[in-house]
Formats: structure tokens, C-alpha cells, sequence
């Protein structure tokens, strides 16, 4: 499928409106794509691409060739991935949908979510040791970079409003990557990824790693330094450099030709500012599944670390939580193997009246802890305002924090 193509703007009637918690929503660029029906539900093992690959392409073969597929893989290639193949997807422009999800949305307008409870999985204190812990990795030299993460569950009064939650990230966000995906569980995984893993258009590929973070500030004197500030950071600097040579190694066999920026540049989403290389190359094997480099590519040290055999164990032990589909990769694509993958990052997965946020931060040796836990918070904000308890949430928290 190719976007740069001029989209048909597909009407939903009445009796086929997009329900968050059915059907699959992706957007890239101006454009949204919209599942309706599901037509097949598939969990694939992971840890062998060659054989994901040939899993998906077998169970694609016998449907139309404009068949489009979402899927969510997990952080751990232990687990599966789950894929949805829908009965139908349409293409909206994304100016076109986000006006018509707001106007169905006026009738549940008055259905706000109200928080009750905060239960962090990691208490700030655990975090901060688990980032001790692993600067003493890196004294002995076994890792060079290793991203270390927080769940913290929100219940809420009443079942969360779906709707608005879609709703107020379509509009907060206008840049990044939307995604809705009903998971196997019966929850809802929604968020606004920034970061791109793979697009993938016939022999055309583009990869937009970020990582190296500071939170943005209302006031534009305050912005215009902590810009400054990130861009000429050594420790942003080279948790950024450790990604894009990994990325590097991982893509160079695929390409004939890969374009890759001497330095990164400032990427801003509504509550952060990142580093950011966008990177392009030309396959040498136009037939190429993405699925086929997205799994090779993921995990990334931006969400991962480097080397990514020594980290990967070393995140189970510091985290001691399974992050299941966080930090995995979320994207479509179609039956000949074009498709887009993001990182699974700015997101909650919404289950009845609990919502599990996700947030990590890259850890090298010239971290702070403090510094670090901050990230993690600052990058829960696009959650917190898509769920518009933002003032809400940091009442309870300073409240937790004086009960201490
Ligand atoms: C892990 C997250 O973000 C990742 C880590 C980043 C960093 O360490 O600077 C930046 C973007 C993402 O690659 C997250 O948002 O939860």
C-alpha cells in the first residue's frame, strides 16, 4: 500500500463506528487507518523471524491482496505476538477523522474518568537502586547502555471512557504515531508512539530512532535552553550514538544503500524533547517482509540496551516485572510486506477501571538517578493528559510522598 498515493476518504455509516475497544486504529502521517470486523486472530511465536514470516505470509495467502494486518509484538521474544486481520480497513485522512471521532464523541462528552488510586510497581526508591545497580554493570564493563522502565497503575472510579481517551491523543498529539489494539486479554493497548521503527514502501525503509531525552517547559526562555542543553549533552550524545550504530549493524545487510545522519536532531512531541536521526535506505531484496527487519531491529538499545544479549536478562532482574507488550512494537502491513512498526512507548494499556502506564529512560554510565526517574515521569504526562488527570494524579502523589 502506498500512502503517497492520493486515499479515497471511506465514510463509516452508523452501524460501523470505530469502537476503541474492538476494533484497530493506527496513524502515520495524515493519514489513519481503521479496523472493522475481524476476519482471523493469531498468536505467533516470536523468537525465530524467518519462521514469524513465513507464520504471517501463510496465513495472508489465501486472502485478498489489499489485505491489511495489524499486530503488536512484545519486549520478550519468548512471548507471542498477536496479530488481527480485519474483515475490512479503511483509510481516513487524519484531519478527516479526528474531526468526525470528535463530533460521534459529543454525546459522551460528560463522561470523564476521576481517579481513586496510584500503585506504583517500582516505588521511586526501587527505581533509583535498580539505576545504582546498573551503573556498577557498566564499572565492569559488560554493558554500555541499558533502558530500565516503570509500570504504575491507575484505578479509576467508573470504567474508563475509551472514547475520550482516543479522542484527546488524536488532538494533543498531532505529530507521533496513534495506535489502538484490542489485546487478547480484553483490554485496550492505546497510545502516541514518537518513535518510528520501520516503515517499510517496496525497496524504500526509514527508521526514526530517538533516544536522549529532557521534559519540555511551558515557558519559552526555559524550552530554549533545555534544547541547548540536550543537543550539546555527551551523556544524551552518546546514549543516542549506541542506538544508531546498533541500528547501523542490523540494517547493513538488508540495503544496497543506507543514509545516515553524521548528528541527530531536536524531535519535540506535546511533553518531551528527544534526539532524533531519521535514517533511509534502499533494499537490496524489495520483496523483504518489514516484519522480517522490524523483528531483527527490535529490541533497539533505545528501548533495550547494547549489548542487547547482556541487557536483555539484566532488565528482568533490575525491573522484576515482565513488561509484556511495553516497549514492544506495534504496527500494520499488508500482503506484499510493506508496513510501519513503532516502539510501544507514551501508551496504556486500559482494562475496565485500571489503566497500567509505561515509562523508561536510557541508562548509561553518566546517569542520575534522580534525573532518570524524572524522565520516567514526564513521559507518563501524555497519558495523564489524554486521561485528564493530570492535577489529579500529582495531588496523590505529593499526598503519597508526605505520608511517607
Ligand atoms: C522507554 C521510553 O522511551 C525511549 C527512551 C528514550 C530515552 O532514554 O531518551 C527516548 C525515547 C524512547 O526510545 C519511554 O518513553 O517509555
Amino acid at each position: 500500500m502506498d500512502f503517497s498515493q492520493v486515499i479515497q476518504l471511506e465514510q463509516y455509516t452508523k452501524a460501523a463506528q470505530f469502537n476503541p475497544e474492538k476494533n484497530c486504529l493506527f496513524t502515520t502521517g495524515t493519514h489513519c487507518l481503521v479496523s472493522q470486523g475481524v476476519r482471523k486472530r493469531i498468536t505467533l511465536p516470536i523468537n525465530d523471524t524467518a519462521q514469524l514470516v513465513a507464520n504471517i505470509t501463510a496465513n495472508m495467502r489465501d486472502l485478498p491482496d489489499d489485505t491489511i494486518a495489524f499486530a503488536a509484538l512484545p519486549f520478550c521474544k519468548t512471548e507471542q505476538a498477536q496479530v488481527i486481520i480485519p474483515e475490512k480497513v479503511s483509510r481516513w485522512d487524519k484531519a478527516a477523522f479526528n474531526a468526525w471521532f470528535d463530533a460521534e464523541l459529543a454525546p459522551v462528552h460528560g463522561q470523564k474518568n476521576h481517579l481513586s488510586a496510584i500503585t506504583d510497581i517500582q516505588s521511586q526508591a526501587q527505581f533509583e537502586q535498580a539505576v545504582v545497580q546498573a551503573k556498577q554493570l557498566f564499572d565492569s564493563e559488560q554493558l554500555d547502555k541499558i533502558v530500565l522502565s516503570k509500570q504504575t497503575q491507575l484505578d479509576f472510579e467508573q470504567p474508563i471512557n475509551h472514547h475520550l481517551v482516543l479522542r484527546n491523543l488524536l488532538q494533543q498529539s498531532q505529530s507521533g504515531y496513534h495506535f489502538s489494539f484490542p489485546t487478547l486479554d480484553g483490554a485496550t493497548l492505546m497510545g502516541v508512539s514518537p518513535e518510528l521503527l520501520l516503515k517499510k514502501q517496496a525497496e524504500a525503509l526509514t527508521t526514526n530512532p530517538l533516544a536522549g531525552s529532557i521534559p519540555r517547559d511551558p515557558c519559552p526562555k526555559e524550552e530554549a535552553h533545555r534544547r541547548s542543553v540536550l543537543f550539546a549533552s555527551k551523556k544524551d550524545r552518546y546514549e543516542h550514538a549506541v542506538v544508531i550504530e546498533d541500528i547501523q549493524q542490523v540494517l547493513s545487510p538488508f540495503c544496497s544503500k543506507l543514509k545516515i545522519p553524521a548528528q541527530p536532531e531536536l524531535l519535540s512531541t506535546a511533553t518531551m524533547w528527544h534526539l532524533s536521526t531519521v535514517i533511509s535506505g534502499a533494499l537490496q531484496h524489495p520483496e523483504t517482509h518489514s516484519l522480517m527487519i522490524a523483528n531483527q531491529l527490535h529490541p533497539t538499545p533505545a528501548l533495550c540496551g547494547k549489548p542487547t544479549s547482556v541487557a536483555y536478562p539484566k532488565i528482568a532482574e533490575l525491573e522484576q516485572h515482565s513488561r509484556g507488550l511495553f516497549s514492544g512494537i506495534i504496527g500494520w502491513f499488508d500482503k506484499q510486506g510493506n508496513g510501519e512498526w513503532v516502539v510501544v512507548i507514551r501508551c496504556a494499556q486500559l482494562y475496565k477501571h485500571t489503566a497500567t502506564l509505561f515509562a523508561g529512560a536510557g541508562i548509561v554510565a553518566a546517569s542520575d538517578p534522580r534525573s532518570e526517574w524524572l524522565e520516567t515521569e514526564a513521559k507518563l504526562n501524555t497519558m495523564l493528559n489524554a486521561l485528564e488527570i493530570k492535577q489529579t494524579y500529582y495531588a496523590m502523589r505529593n499526598k503519597l510522598h508526605e505520608a511517607n
